[in-house]
């Protein structure tokens, strides 16, 4: 059988992975050619983004600058570009995965593979008090999914500059199948069986890169941001262990882990807005329009979500960096507070 890749998502990483699949999936004769990629419908100089993706074969708002195989077909209709796949990436912004999820309940192939490539969480009434964005797609769609999280910065990873990623699974074939359409030479795969551990680091590193950004726009200098990427890591992964106990510490050592942890508190988004809130004193929500053209920030949300459920069972003392990093996006705390607090 012949297998058929989706893309529901078209930003800025799920431009940069279209061109990686959309490339790979032609070098393999067990997947399908074309690769339809869900659009978010927009206009962009008053034209679709959909019809400007298919007739000059770039994402000229999310990703300028790099053209994407011509087995890429952009469209505005999520069931459309879903009904016939097998395989589904999931790639667009945490927030609304709960809107896909619900739109295409019951209109896919029950035989279908999904695989998310988002960093965040979903919040929700349970025992945890949040619920993982691939538990998410597992429990509304019935199928399985595996998690790709890695030090991905999408234009560099588009402009194909050396990095690697992070496959985590359940389900070793699943792993395996995914790794054919998303490994190459200057992109290297490599599969994990921990799919909670690498959805957690990737999740979680949002928060911490908004403290990398806090300690640029002080000016604060390289020791203090190690010292913030250092305890992020060791929050990070008592965090995961204490609402996972099957989480792996190997898992910690690999691209999602502390790799990315170093690139987010480097060159991210994240990072970026959080400098230029402390060196502006402009909130969050605006710097998000004023300097991301569109894209979003999942810093500041996971933050927030993270911290309702620290409050809720009395662990904001257990966890002082991700707590002090909400209290300043939030609360108005001033910003030299993440270095005082922690
Ligand atoms: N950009 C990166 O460097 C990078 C790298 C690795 C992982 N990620 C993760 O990938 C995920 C997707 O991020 P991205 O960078 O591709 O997106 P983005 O922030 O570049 O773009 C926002 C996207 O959301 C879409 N959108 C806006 N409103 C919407 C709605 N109501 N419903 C559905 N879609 C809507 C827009 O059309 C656009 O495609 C995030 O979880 C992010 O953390 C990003
Ligand atoms: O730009 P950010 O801060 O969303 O980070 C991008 C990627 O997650 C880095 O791996």
């Amino acid at each position: 059988m012949t297998e058929k890749v989706a893309l529901i998502g078209s930003g800025n990483w799920g431009s940069a992975v279209a061109k990686i699949v959309g490339g790979n999936v032609q070098k393999f004769d067990h997947f399908q050619n074309e690769v339809k990629m869900w659009v978010f419908e927009e206009q962009v100089d008053g034209q679709n983004l959909t019809e400007i993706i298919n007739t000059k074969h770039e994402n000229v708002k999310y990703l300028p600058g790099i053209k994407l195989p011509e087995n890429i077909v952009a469209c505005p209709d999520l069931i459309k570009t879903c009904e016939d796949a097998t395989m589904l990436v999931f790639v667009v912004p945490h927030q609304f995965v709960a809107s896909v999820c619900k739109q295409l309940k019951g209109k896919i192939s029950p035989k279908c593979k999904a695989i998310s490539l988002i960093k965040g969480v979903d919040v929700e009434e349970n025992d945890n008090g949040f619920r993982l964005i691939t538990d998410m797609i597992q429990d509304s769609l019935g199928i399985r999914a595996c998690m790709l999280s890695g030090a991905n910065i999408a234009t560099e990873v588009a402009e194909e500059r050396f990095c690697e990623t992070t496959i985590g699974y359940r389900n070793r074939e699943d792993g395996e199948l995914f790794e054919a359409i998303f490994h190459t030479p200057t992109f290297r795969v490599n599969i994990v069986e921990d799919v909670v551990g690498v959805e957690l680091c990737g999740a979680l590193k949002n928060i911490i890169a908004i403290g990398g950004g806090l300690v640029d726009g002080l000016k604060l200098g390289d020791n203090t941001k190690a010292a913030i990427i250092r305890i992020g890591l060791y929050e990070m992964r008592k965090f995961a262990k204490m609402f996972y106990a099957d989480v792996k510490d190997e898992t910690f050592f690999e691209s999602c882990g502390v790799a990315d942890l170093v690139t987010t508190c480097a060159g991210g988004r994240n990072r970026k807005v959080a400098e230029a809130h402390v060196t502006t004193g402009k909130s969050f929500d605006q710097l998000e329009k004023e300097m991301l053209g569109g894209q979003k920030l999942q810093g500041t949300s996971t933050a927030k979500d993270m911290y309702g459920i620290l409050s809720k069972k009395g662990l904001c003392k257990e966890f002082p960096l991700m707590t002090t990093i909400y209290r300043i996006c939030y609360e108005d705390l001033p910003p030299i507070r993440i270095v005082e607090d922690i």
